[in-house]
């Protein structure tokens, strides 16, 4: 198979959807790997280091989007991306088509085959293909809310930890999957007070013994939430419905009762965000204020960190690529189950029903 991994157009995104390694791995079983030219570059991985490991650097997108019978990406194509969509052409990257209908359109039109990252399962039953970004997410979630939380950033000049004699801060984690986990864990090490809630119990009764003892869990019912942002200087953003468009847990009104100068991370804005007032932005531009409450929704937050993200992503996606390559995606999803999981439009019709049923179609 000819695999193709274009360059990442997405505003600040430094991430790269296959290492060296995964060049490899594919030229190895027999396939061609065709690798823009700099398209490394922000992950700190050059041309010369493609080539050697077998690729053919090619120096237009356009080239490598018309040759591949698989592209390999790591952000959803973007409208200048689009016209290069076509029939039959498999689409490996996440997409979070609910929160885009434009998006999901344009690639049912195109009669791509989109395989999206973020639903594949494992055995357990888990996501392995959002894990290792929600890890770098959840953890980048604290850094950054500490850091608008100070002054100069417009923030209500709050230290997450305190110090002796001045209590912590208030963090407030929405959701206790990856995202959240990592967040807490981030939070309560610089020593903030912290809660953390779910819906799931088994997960609250696990994260309640592995948690250290700043972090309370809580049951996610309106009435908490609405305790909880009452008292926060940082509210983390961190539900998930696989394939879904998120909750909105946090409406426009209730930021009222939020401090003033507190701060929103909505890491779940890649699912369309689970505060009413979250609008996608940018690394270059990544807060905005709304009813004097900071809120911070940048789609791509493990792009800012590319060569820690990228080495993460491509040690779980090279071996599902491998597959799709090595078996053609429609055996390699019969021998996967898994894998299968992550179709979610096929031949210009959605087959993933959380997507399908975001947008009221039937899926296929
Ligand atoms: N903005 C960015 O750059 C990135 C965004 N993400 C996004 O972060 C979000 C979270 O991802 P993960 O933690 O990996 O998902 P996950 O599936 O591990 O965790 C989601 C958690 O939300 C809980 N949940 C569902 N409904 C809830 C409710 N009403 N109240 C409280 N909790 C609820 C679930 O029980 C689950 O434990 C996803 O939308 C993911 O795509 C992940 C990585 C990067
Ligand atoms: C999960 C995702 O969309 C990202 O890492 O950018």
């Amino acid at each position: 198979m000819i695999v193709g991994i274009p360059r990442e157009i997405k505003t600040d995104e430094s991430r790269v959807a296959m290492t060296p390694f995964g060049v490899e791995e594919l030229t190895h079983a027999g396939h061609r790997v065709l690798v823009q030219s700099g398209a490394g570059e922000g992950s700190g991985i050059s041309d010369q280091d493609y080539e050697r490991a077998g690729a053919e650097l090619i120096p237009e997108a356009a080239t490598v989007w018309q040759q591949a019978e698989m592209i390999v990406k790591v952000k959803e194509p973007l409208p200048m991306e689009w016209p290069h969509l076509r029939a039959g052409q498999v689409l490996f990257t996440y997409f979070h088509f609910a929160a885009d209908e434009h998006l999901t359109k344009a690639v049912m039109q195109s009669g791509a085959i989109a395989i999206a990252y973020e639903t594949i399962r494992d055995a357990k039953g888990t996501l392995p293909l959002l894990t290792p970004m929600s890890e770098v997410a959840g953890r980048m979630s604290i850094q950054e809310g500490a850091k608008y939380l100070e002054r100069p950033f417009q923030g209500r000049g709050i230290l997450l930890g305190g110090v002796p004699g001045v209590a912590p801060a208030n963090v407030v984690v929405l959701g206790g999957g990856i995202v959240g986990a990592n967040a807490a864990k981030v939070a309560a090490g610089l020593g903030a007070r912290v809660s953390l809630l779910d819906v799931n119990l088994d997960r609250l009764r696990y994260l309640d013994d592995v948690m250290p003892r700043n972090v309370q869990t809580l049951y996610s019912d309106r009435h908490t939430i609405l305790d909880c942002i009452s008292r926060a200087d940082l509210v983390v953003g961190a539900v998930l419905i696989p394939g879904a468009r998120a909750p909105r847990l946090v409406r426009r009104d209730d930021l009222k009762r939020m401090p003033p100068r507190s701060v929103i991370i909505d890491v779940a804005i890649d699912q369309g965000g689970c505060i009413e007032t979250s609008r996608p932005t940018t690394h270059s531009e990544p807060i905005y204020i709304i009813d004097d409450v900071i809120h911070y929704c940048v789609t791509n937050m493990p792009g800012a960190v590319g060569r820690t993200s990228t080495y993460a992503l491509t040690n779980v996606t090279i071996p599902y690529a491998l597959q799709l390559a090595n078996h053609g995606w429609e055996r390699a999803m019969q021998r996967n189950p898994g894998l299968a999981e992550g179709l979610n439009i096929a031949s210009g019709k959605i087959v993933n029903k959380a997507v399908a049923a975001t947008f009221g179609y039937e899926a296929a």
